[in-house]
């Protein structure tokens, strides 16, 4: 894909291509899709990231709790989206043993009972082993710096994504 046909693109084919760029949240691609047109993607990319660092707290916590769990229910039942079962699985989470997963779950339970939305972290860039002890880390920052590290993984992994559909390097947008 190059950005010439993402220019050409109706509203509609533009929402079914990047509408999951921003996990579950197709609004923000058809919000950004009324601003072409992108001079490159990393012009694309800033659009998705200036619609969220714009919106409203309630809005970005919003965002957050629009993720699955990492290796949660949705994982076990087949039901995550096709680009999060990827980097899921791509992070070996779907490989988990009894014991890990049920670790995995008790601290996704606490982070969401302490921030009221669940852990998100760019699965991709970390191992299984680094899940676990960065959701454990992240547990005792305080809320205002986890809400602003939880939407920088948003990013990370909306950043990877574009690149994705771009067949980009991601070091490079
Ligand atoms: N909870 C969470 O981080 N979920 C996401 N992370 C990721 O890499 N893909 C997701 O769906």
């Amino acid at each position: 894909m190059d950005i010439e046909k993402v220019n050409s693109m109706d509203f509609g084919e533009f929402v079914d291509v990047f509408g999951n760029v921003i996990e579950r949240c197709p609004l923000i691609a058809a919000a950004v899709w009324s601003q072409r047109p992108f001079s490159d993607v990393e012009d694309l990319e800033k659009h998705f990231f200036a619609f969220i660092d714009a919106l409203p707290q309630s809005g970005q916590e919003g965002i957050l709790r629009c993720h699955p769990d990492l290796a949660g229910r949705e994982l076990q039942r087949g039901t995550l989206t096709a680009e999060s079962q990827r980097e899921q699985s791509g992070a070996g989470l779907t490989s988990l043993g009894a014991d890990e997963r049920l670790q995995l779950a008790e601290l996704n339970a606490q982070y969401r009972a302490r921030f009221g939305f669940p852990f998100v972290l760019a699965a991709r860039l970390s191992g299984r082993a680094a899940v676990p002890r960065e959701l454990a880390r992240r547990l005792h920052c305080p809320p205002a710096q986890e809400l602003r590290t939880a939407l920088g993984e948003v990013k990370k992994i909306g950043r990877l994504r574009l690149a994705d559909l771009f067949g980009a390097d991601p070091a490079r947008l």
